[in-house]
């Protein structure tokens, strides 16, 4: 049997700017987890997850041998790390052969709410590690955060990437996305080892940060999960929408987000003043799209970790899920804590997941 392990992720700034090709944004992978054990199996494959109600999603290979055919259940993210895989095991000229997955997550409450920590990617990048290991593949992690991309963008073609590079490399990172439009016209045209180290992937970067030692995390859950293509959707809107209005986001995000990695760590003051600034971007940008990126629980969390000292803002895409509050040495969890209680928010007890292996910690692009 084969196991493998991929944890969640939170956004700390410069989300929905990082969807943008070149546009960054810090994440940091946490302490709980998605599993995946594989198991060879015969004449078919099927993926067991208590996310499918109706039992295991089964597939076969068609006749020629290379593609995978589900039954019944739409393509998903599983299916679509399955298929990369299959494709680039098959341009390797290794024989096929079936498998099972059971698939393990701490990343929903036990009535399967998500809790917007990122568990779409992880079940890709846990599928593809699987995968990677069951035909030998030798791959990298950029090799298999550069896969869990393709597969990703195969189901939600704007994702930027960002969870599953927090996700594949561990720890906290700064990311920029590549073009996935260009990616996935490209994935379809050529073979899969081609696609990997096309000049598309040039924008694209993982720079791993040191951890964080200098302020604390607390992470607040305010409920209703978000969907967040919809929210995407709304905010992103058409190419002719990126107007004056949305370049200045943009432009905002980038300074904020590059001043953060400066004082990463060595400048607590400063990088509570731009996570303050980050809040306040995303309020405008939800303003500017008439949508609610800063609900009432996540305007809450920030009011009153501004008020104690700290900085908060909602984290990922808003519209419900996580907020996450920075504090500085000198304010008290205690204090903070019951008031988010008062509220109805929860909070997570979570720490960051630092790079486990020499392949995942280095400087990478
Ligand atoms: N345990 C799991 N088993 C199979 N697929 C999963 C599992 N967890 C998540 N997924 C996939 O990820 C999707 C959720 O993605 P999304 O709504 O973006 O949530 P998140 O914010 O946690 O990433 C599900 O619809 C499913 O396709
Ligand atoms: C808006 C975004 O930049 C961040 C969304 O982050 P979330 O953490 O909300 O995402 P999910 O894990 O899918 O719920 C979109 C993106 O980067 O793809």
């Amino acid at each position: 049997m084969i196991e493998t392990r991929a944890p969640g992720k939170l956004y700390i700034a410069g989300e929905y700017a990082v969807v943008e090709p070149g546009h960054p944004a810090i994440l940091v992978a946490v302490d709980r987890y998605l599993t995946v054990r594989l198991t060879e199996a015969i004449g078919m494959g099927r993926v067991h997850s208590s996310r499918y109600g109706h039992g295991p999603v089964t597939w076969v290979r068609d006749a020629d041998g290379d593609t995978i055919v589900v039954d019944h259940s739409p393509f998903d993210y599983v299916t679509a790390a399955i298929t990369i895989l299959e494709r680039l095991r098959s341009e390797r000229g290794l024989d096929p052969r079936y498998f099972d997955l059971h698939i393990d997550s701490e990343l929903d409450d036990s009535s399967g709410r998500k809790f917007g920590l990122g568990s779409s990617a992880a079940v890709t990048v846990a599928v593809v590690d699987a995968l990677d290991r069951f035909y030998g593949l030798g791959l990298t992690a950029m090799e298999r955060f550069r896969l869990a991309l393709l597969a990703t963008i195969h189901v939600a073609p704007k994702a930027s990437g960002g969870d599953l590079a927090a996700s594949t490399f561990g720890g906290w990172i700064a990311y920029t996305a590549p073009d996935r439009a260009r990616l996935l016209a490209l994935s379809d045209a050529v073979p899969v080892a081609e696609v990997l180290t096309a000049p598309e992937w040039d924008v694209c970067t993982v720079r791993p940060l040191p951890d964080l030692t200098a302020l604390r995390l607390l992470v607040g859950w305010t409920g209703s999960p978000a969907s967040t293509e919809r929210l995407v959707d709304r905010v992103r809107m058409s190419e002719d929408d990126l107007d004056a209005h949305y370049a200045r986001f943009l432009d905002d995000s980038r300074t904020a987000v590059e001043e953060l990695v400066a004082a990463w760590d060595s400048d607590p003051a400063t990088m509570l003043e731009i996570i303050r600034r980050c809040r306040r971007l995303l309020q405008k940008l939800g303003r500017l799209r008439g949508t609610t990126i800063e609900t009432d629980q996540l305007r809450t969390l920030c009011d009153l970790s501004e008020a104690s000292g700290a900085a908060g803002k909602p984290s990922g895409a808003g519209g419900g899920d996580c907020g996450i509050m920075l504090l500085p040495g000198d304010v008290s969890d205690d204090a903070v804590l019951a008031t988010w209680r008062e509220h109805d928010i929860l909070r997570l007890d979570l720490r960051p997941h630092l790079p486990q292996t020499a392949d995942t910690a280095g400087a990478v692009r």
